[in-house]
């Protein structure tokens, strides 16, 4: 079913819309959901969300009754206060779903006594522009219909990968909830290094941007060619990128380096549950 014909008539309550909560809106109202069957509790509403709002007919701050399903998206630290908002959405039938980094469904279900479904899910920045990427995994007591409607919800703003357990959540957060900020890194120290190599900051900087930009362009286009082989086909045999390379496939090069941060944000993750 496609996420239009699964989020008809669904009603939903959003606890919390900053950075991904109004994102995933976005991707909702892009995606036919509208009127009253969105409820929104946030404390400090931007004016895109005000807009949004007005726009859609969605209720801001108004509303309380349970609701087919709950999305949380209040950091992991307010999950307390966020459960308690939560609380008033949650019937028999709800499905709670989950994007807080660590928060296993153990933590939610001591905070949410009368919720049955529920999925901890973890998407990315690039769902403001639908180009996300979601890991998700649901509760055994999680039926088909809600598992579908936490799919289609999450759908609306990119990829849905599921998983069968939930210990691997710590880990896609590790890799694709925290990733984009990686990608982001590696254009600032793009630049840097651009700027050692003699070039003007600005020029430095735009040519960075745009390689990474063209790069993963690049990857969504040829999605049948691995990204091992993209990157064989910009090396020559003797030539400047595998003399680079050389430098970043060493033993304490990007592959070591890449294996101890996905650690730190994977170990991190575990140290938020509770
Ligand atoms: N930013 C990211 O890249 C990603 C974040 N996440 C998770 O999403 C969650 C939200 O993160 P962001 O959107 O970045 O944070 P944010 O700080 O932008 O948004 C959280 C919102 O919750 C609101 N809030 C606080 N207490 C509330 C309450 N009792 N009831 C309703 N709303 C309340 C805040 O006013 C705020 O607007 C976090 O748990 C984070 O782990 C997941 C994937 C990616
Ligand atoms: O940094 C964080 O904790 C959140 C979760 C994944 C991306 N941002």
């Amino acid at each position: 079913m496609s996420a239009e014909g699964a989020l008809r008539g669904a009603s939903i309550a959003l606890i919390g819309a900053g950075n991904m909560g109004l994102a995933l809106l976005e991707g909702w109202a892009a995606h036919g959901l509208s009127g009253p069957d969105a409820a929104i509790v946030e404390p400090q509403p931007s004016l895109r969300l005000q807009s949004l709002c007005a726009a859609h007919g969605f209720l801001l701050n108004g509303a309380t009754a349970p609701r087919d399903a709950v999305l949380l998206a209040v950091k992991p630290q307010m999950l307390e206060a966020g459960a308690e908002t939560a609380a008033s959405f949650i019937g028999e039938e709800t499905v709670v779903v989950s994007i807080l980094a660590g928060k296993r469904i153990a933590d939610l279900a001591g905070r949410l006594p009368d919720a049955r479904a529920i999925v901890r899910a973890m998407p990315n920045t690039p769902a403001a522009i639908g180009r996300g990427v979601t890991g998700a995994y649901a509760n055994p007591e999680t039926g088909p219909a809600q598992r579908a409607l936490a799919d289609a919800l999450l759908a609306t703003v990119g990829g849905v990968e599921w998983v069968e357990s939930e210990a691997l959540i710590d880990a896609v957060t590790a890799v694709s909830g925290s990733g984009p900020a990686y990608v982001f890194y590696l254009v600032e120290c793009l630049t840097a290094a651009g700027v050692d190599a003699g070039l003007p900051e600005a020029l430095a900087g735009r040519l960075a941007r745009a390689t990474v930009e063209g790069a993963g362009e690049l990857l969504h286009r040829q999605s049948e060619t691995s990204a091992e082989t993209l990157r064989q086909r910009v090396t020559s045999p003797g030539g400047t990128t595998a003399a680079a390379l050389e430098v970043l496939s060493a033993s304490d090069g990007l592959a070591a380096l890449m294996r101890r941060a996905v650690a730190a944000a994977k170990r991190r993750a575990g140290e938020l549950s509770g």
